[in-house]
């Protein structure tokens, strides 16, 4: 892969707790409209990877750099988590649902968009209750949020409590959510744990098209090798949080140590899996 065309470089990454090294001396590179997955066993310390770029945990070692199209490069391991968001614009999804079960679908997306209508409202009652550009900015992020619905196919249940939406259409709004926030680089903490095979199928085409059409870059953590054979442009694998491999779809299921950690010899892919829809070459 070529650093030099990268969204994400992430050089000599370390991250220890005690003794464990739950990262150690990673690096790895991320580019726009391209989707990266991140794989391995359980305990390979892909979350703690995550953790680490977006601002959760502070590296032992290492640098994660972003190249902001607008802002130039950040050093993502040194920001506040709400920095890594709000400035850098990497936004991220976890392994478990995170919406406020009790308000609205549209009420969700809307807390995404907080920092622009804080703006708007200048920080105070006042200012939203009088503020025409407060209006304004509120129009704009109900319009940005109702677009995001309807892209996600979500849209006629706007008004109706997250939580009572099943488990597969909340990992809907959660995309939609986290793409109200708009990010440059967004980071996929098992989006398809919990879905049936129809819901992985269109996550596979959302994920694609995301990229694709919007030009973003997405880091997905997966355990679901249908979806990550599908639609990964480069695979990086952990285990015991040290990069055993990396490369295209077909050169990953190919190699040996890879079987040997983690997808083992029957490889459940096949089952799951069209070849002829998988990455054959690095753009
Ligand atoms: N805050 C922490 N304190 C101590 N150890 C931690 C902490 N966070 C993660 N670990 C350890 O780091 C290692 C990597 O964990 P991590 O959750 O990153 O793995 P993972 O690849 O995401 O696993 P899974 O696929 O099960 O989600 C594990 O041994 C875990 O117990």
């Amino acid at each position: 892969m070529n650093g030099s065309s990268s969204l994400l470089s992430v050089e000599n990454l370390t991250m220890q707790f005690g003794g464990l090294h739950a990262i150690e001396d990673l690096s790895m590179t991320a580019r726009a409209g391209e989707v990266t997955a991140v794989i391995g066993p359980n305990g390979a310390g892909k979350t703690t990877f995550f953790n680490c770029l977006t601002g959760f945990y502070k590296p032992t070692k290492g640098s994660v750099k972003l190249r902001h199209p607008q802002r130039g490069e950040l050093r993502l391991d040194a920001m506040r988590n709400v920095d890594v968001a709000r400035v850098g614009q990497v936004v991220r999804t976890f392994q478990n649902i995170r919406l406020f079960p009790r308000m609205t679908v549209l009420e969700n997306l809307m807390i995404a968009q907080h920092n622009v209508l804080q703006q708007a409202s200048r920080f105070s009652i006042a200012g939203a209750l009088n503020s025409k550009s407060f209006r304004h900015a509120n129009d704009k992020a109900i319009e940005q949020a109702l677009t995001w619905l309807e892209r996600l196919s979500v849209r006629d249940i706007a008004n109706k409590p997250a939580g009572d939406m099943p488990y597969g259409v909340q990992r809907r709004v959660e995309i939609a959510r986290a793409m109200c926030a708009e990010p440059i680089l967004l980071c996929l903490d098992e989006p398809a744990a919990g879905l049936n095979p129809r819901e992985s199928a269109e996550l596979t085409a959302l994920l694609t098209s995301l990229s694709r059409e919007q030009g973003i870059g997405i880091l997905l953590i997966e355990h679901d090798m249908s979806v990550v054979m599908k639609v990964s442009d480069h695979i990086v694998v952990l285990n015991h949080g040290k990069k055993i491999a990396e490369g295209l779809p077909a050169e990953i299921k190919a190699n040996p140590e890879v079987i040997g950690a983690y997808l083992g010899e029957d490889d459940e892919t096949s089952s799951h899996d069209d070849a002829s829809q998988e990455k054959t070459a690095h753009a």
